[in-house]
């Protein structure tokens, strides 16, 4: 997919994009803190059920996060913003078009803590409370392990020890609401993040602006992930510093008002920075400041 944003400019003056995002949830606040880090500016103070962005062609729907596959699928919205998970579940016909690296977690399947649990097969001929029974059924029929599933829409950690079934499937992040409930998880059967994804018949216009939004979500993508570097060194140990920084290129090199010294400025992973902080100070780094980058088009 061609992602440069300015060969689009000239195409789209008069097509709009509707995107959905969950109306009230876990995924609600970052979906639209991503947008707005893509330079797009909206007002949401109200409770409307859609904003339209004030300079970017684009309207948001707030819905629940189950409707949203639908929406996509039919055309109703041509993007969306889901965790993995839902979009899996709902099976319908839309495109993953990018992983947006927050709302991790993984679908799992969990028993009573006192069950002496001895493989998949335990599962065979029992009950699975889940609120995602589609992907628990494909994921038993692919293991061949006949178990029956009851759906149900929340508070599922309840379900075994209320007698409803025997083993349960959810979503589990820390742990902490199995163990709060007397639960321990068994299989993992998927992981899952947020989302973005794309009904799959967009026009060639709707494709242009798609393609300038994921350059924006790009370059905001590879800012969280990297750090702006500065620091000072002596000048015989600028050679061994750089080949510290795996930077996106050399680093700039700018001669210090003190004689025979240079500062290096350069982008750096922020885990390949902690990995080598001590080996810069080693070699004689000072001054050592690391910051935030807002946006970053490498
Ligand atoms: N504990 C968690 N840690 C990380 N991500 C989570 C966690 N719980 C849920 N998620 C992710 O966030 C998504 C939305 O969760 P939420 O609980 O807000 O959904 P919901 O109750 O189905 O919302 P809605 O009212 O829109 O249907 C989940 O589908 C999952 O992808
Ligand atoms: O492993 P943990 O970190 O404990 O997270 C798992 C819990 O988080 C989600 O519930 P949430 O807190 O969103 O409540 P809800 O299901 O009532 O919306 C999910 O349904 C689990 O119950
Ligand atoms: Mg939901």
């Amino acid at each position: 997919m061609n992602t440069t944003e300015n060969k689009t400019n000239d195409k789209v003056s008069n097509t709009s994009m509707k995107i959905a995002v969950q109306k009230s949830g876990r995924l609600s606040d970052k979906s639209l803190q991503l947008l707005k880090d893509c330079g797009i500016k909206f007002d949401n103070s109200s409770r409307k059920l859609s904003t339209k962005a004030k300079n970017f062609p684009l309207e948001i729907l707030f819905l629940r996060d189950d409707d949203i596959p639908q929406y996509v699928a039919n055309g109703v919205a041509d993007l969306g913003i889901l965790g993995l998970n839902e979009v899996e579940e709902k099976d319908q016909a839309v495109d993953v078009i990018k992983q947006l690296g927050f709302a991790g977690c993984r679908l799992s399947l969990a028993v009573q803590k006192d069950v002496d649990y001895t493989g998949l097969d335990w599962f065979e001929g029992k009950k699975i409370a889940s609120s995602y029974t589609t992907i628990v059924k494909k994921f038993f029929a692919s293991k061949g392990i006949n178990a029956t599933t009851e759906e149900i829409g929340g508070s599922v950690e309840i379900a075994p020890g209320i007698g409803l079934a025997d083993g349960i499937c959810d979503i589990v992040s820390t742990g902490s609401t199995l163990i709060m409930n007397g639960l321990k998880e068994v299989e993992t059967i998927m992981y899952s993040e947020a989302v973005m994804i794309a009904n799959k018949q967009l026009d060639g216009e709707k494709a242009a602006l798609l393609n300038k939004l994921l350059f924006r979500l790009e370059a905001v993508q590879n800012a969280k992930k990297n750090k702006y570097i500065l620091l000072n060194a002596p000048n015989e140990k600028i050679d061994e510093i750089t080949r510290l920084l795996p930077g996106m290129k050399s680093p700039t090199v700018l001669p210090l008002a003190e004689e025979g010294w240079s500062s290096l400025h350069s982008v750096i992973e922020e885990e390949d920075f902690w990995n080598v902080i001590d080996q810069l100070k080693e070699a004689g780094a000072e001054g050592i400041l690391v910051s935030d980058i807002q946006k970053l088009i490498a």
